[in-house]
């Protein structure tokens, strides 16, 4: 006669699970969920604050492997190893893309919701996200005026101005790139703490490679990779104003800014401006 199930529930120890983790490293202490489970600490008694909590904190979580992800790039670029970089700039792409997924369930809350817990959130903003200024200086988009937020912080403050004295991943991008076309010197030595400014002459080298792809493969797959990339990001910016503008209108933001007006200017930052600017040269 066959067991029945509801008599007899399947126990999974016969089949050799492990149910005694007394003195040994389990599922929540190898992934410290103590400490992240514990972290959601509502100001309010809204019922969406937790909804809001939980989706910035994932966010950061998601921006901490990107932040990991380019920095490995970076160094693998520097080193001569492209397929590696390339292996890690798609899977940051990936991550801007499920960043990007997020913003649907955010967009269940109604301003009504909202606003029953955005007085608790102070003078608090998004604007202060050191790793998401971080991402931002890794990639090129560099403003010394973004460290101000973080002066009462010396650990982030270091980190920030540690990452603007380096290349950023484009300045190595164009550095691989005058290792086949010639690039002027001031591109080369230029101050890298400094914004970017877009140059014909790197546009023309790029227009070459894109010319004739299959002589120049990996700087080619280099710039698509970036390309690939800022198109994630983009979405990420343009999400997020349309978010707000559906969430808070017009009204200034926590951190100051004028809110949408401020978001919708950063949409015409481009990272890899002369990658953008030579398709209309094909
Ligand atoms: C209802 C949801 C949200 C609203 C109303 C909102 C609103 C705003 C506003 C108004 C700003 C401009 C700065 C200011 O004056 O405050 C801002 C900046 C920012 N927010 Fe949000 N935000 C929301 C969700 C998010 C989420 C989920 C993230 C993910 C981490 C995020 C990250 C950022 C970042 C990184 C900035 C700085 C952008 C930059 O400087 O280019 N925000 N947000
Ligand atoms: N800037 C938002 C507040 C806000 O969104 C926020 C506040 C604290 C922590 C994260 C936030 N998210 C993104 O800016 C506002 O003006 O309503």
């Amino acid at each position: 006669m066959s067991k029945c199930p509801l008599n007899s529930p399947f126990d999974p120890a016969e089949d050799g699970a492990e149910m005694s983790f007394d003195g040994r490293m389990s599922y929540g202490d190898y992934l410290s969920l103590d400490a992240i489970l514990t972290a959601q600490k509502p100001l309010s008694d809204a019922h969406d604050e937790m909804l809001f909590i939980i989706q910035h904190q994932t966010s950061e979580l998601w921006m901490r492997l990107a932040v990991h992800e380019l920095h490995a790039a970076r160094d693998c670029l520097l080193a001569g190893d492209s397929r590696q970089a390339f292996k890690m700039l798609a899977r940051v792409a990936r991550i801007f893309e499920q960043l990007n997924s997020a913003w649907d369930v955010l967009r269940t809350m109604t301003p009504s919701d909202y606003t029953h817990f955005r007085d608790s959130l102070g003078q608090s903003s998004g604007f202060q996200s050191y790793q998401y200024r971080l991402i931002e200086f890794m990639l090129g988009n560099r403003n010394k005026a973004m460290l101000r937020p973080h002066a009462h912080d010396a650990d982030v403050t270091a980190l920030l101005e540690n990452e603007l004295s380096q290349p950023s991943l484009y300045d190595v991008a164009l550095r691989l790139l005058s290792n086949s076309l010639p690039l002027p010197a001031q591109v080369l030595s230029r101050d890298v703490s400094l914004p970017y400014q877009a140059s014909d002459a790197v546009m023309q080298a790029w227009t070459t490679i894109y010319q004739a792809p299959e002589t120049h493969w990996e700087l080619y797959e280099l710039a698509e990779k970036l390309v690939d990339f800022e198109d994630y990001f983009r979405r990420w910016r343009f999400n997020h104003v349309t978010t707000v503008e559906r969430v808070i209108g017009f009204k200034r933001g926590t951190g100051g800014t004028g809110g949408v007006s401020y978001l919708k200017r950063m949409l015409e930052v481009e990272l890899f401006p002369e990658l953008w600017h030579l398709r209309t040269e094909l």
